[in-house]
């Protein structure tokens, strides 16, 4: 995990454009937030957890989430109309974001020695780009309740906007957990676990929750990026070798594979795992 600072030419008043409008869609009434509700079994729109069993847990905050790519792909009657800017601003940042992953993705690569399109070649030219606008309303009690559980990305990579006042998100590392300082014009950096698999472990997807505040709400906005769902992905053939032998499987759809592994109550890294 790491911080992009200067956010890669990204100006600093688009990044407040886009905390802007996410924070107006979230303002509105209710009513009109239920328009771009989630799909019964979808996992695009507005709403809380999908509640999948008697005992869960839930997560202390409203999102909404929108796929980006591939374009044809769109759902655009779950794309808020209000406010008015709300659709040009997405997509534009859709595009700057992408820009960023893709120079990451490279980097990343040279500094494995690797040829640099090792990993973006695995995410291809389908893969598939999900924007979640996360909003964690004030919660009387941040003792008893998580904004988000404590949980790794599925991605390859996230690229993250923080609230710009307001802290939450920490990350777990040995054994403790961490607070990720607000930068108001950077983003975070993570890792998902799809990365490290195609990394043959060398790159971390790190476990990361949310906490809650009990003065102030906060709003953040994260980008996730993954292969498409029919691509086989699997450790770069350039990062196996004797002293670090071949970790995980091949894997595909790791969206749905993800899934099954939380309703059995599995780490779904650990599953792939050989
Ligand atoms: O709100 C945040 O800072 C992070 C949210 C998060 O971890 C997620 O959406 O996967
Ligand atoms: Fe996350």
């Amino acid at each position: 995990m790491g911080l992009l600072s200067g956010s890669g030419g990204i100006s600093s008043s688009f990044l407040d454009k886009v905390r802007e409008v996410a924070k107006q869609f979230f303002a509105l009434p209710v009513e009109e937030k239920q328009k771009y509700s989630r799909e019964v079994d979808g996992s695009e729109g507005y709403g809380n957890d999908r509640i999948l069993s008697e005992n869960q847990v839930l997560d202390w905050l409203y999102r909404l989430s929108l796929r980006l790519r591939p374009v044809d792909q769109r759902k655009l009657q779950l794309w808020p109309e209000n406010p008015n800017e709300f659709r040009e601003v997405l997509d534009e940042y859709g595009t700057k974001v992408k820009i960023i992953m893709d120079v990451l993705f490279k980097a990343m690569a040279k500094s494995l020695s690797l040829e640099e399109n090792s990993f973006s070649s695995q995410f291809g030219e389908r893969a598939v780009m999900q924007a979640r606008f996360n909003f964690y309303p004030r919660c009387a009690r941040p003792d008893l309740v998580l904004g988000v559980k404590p949980h790794s990305d599925r991605s390859g990579i996230t690229v993250l906007l923080q609230d710009k006042e307001v802290e939450g998100l920490q990350v777990f590392k040995n054994d403790k957990w961490f607070i990720v300082s607000v930068i108001p014009h950077a983003f975070v950096v993570k890792l998902g676990d799809q990365m490290q698999i195609m990394s043959n472990g060398i790159f971390k997807s790190p476990m990361h929750r949310v906490v809650t505040n009990s003065e102030r709400m906060r709003i953040s906005v994260a980008m996730f990026n993954e292969p498409a769902p029919d691509k086989e992905i699997g450790p770069v053939d350039g990062l196996i070798d004797e002293k670090r032998p071949r970790l995980y499987r091949n894997v595909k759809n790791y969206a749905a594979f993800n899934f099954e592994c939380f309703q059995k109550g599995v780490v779904p890294l650990e599953s792939a795992k050989i």
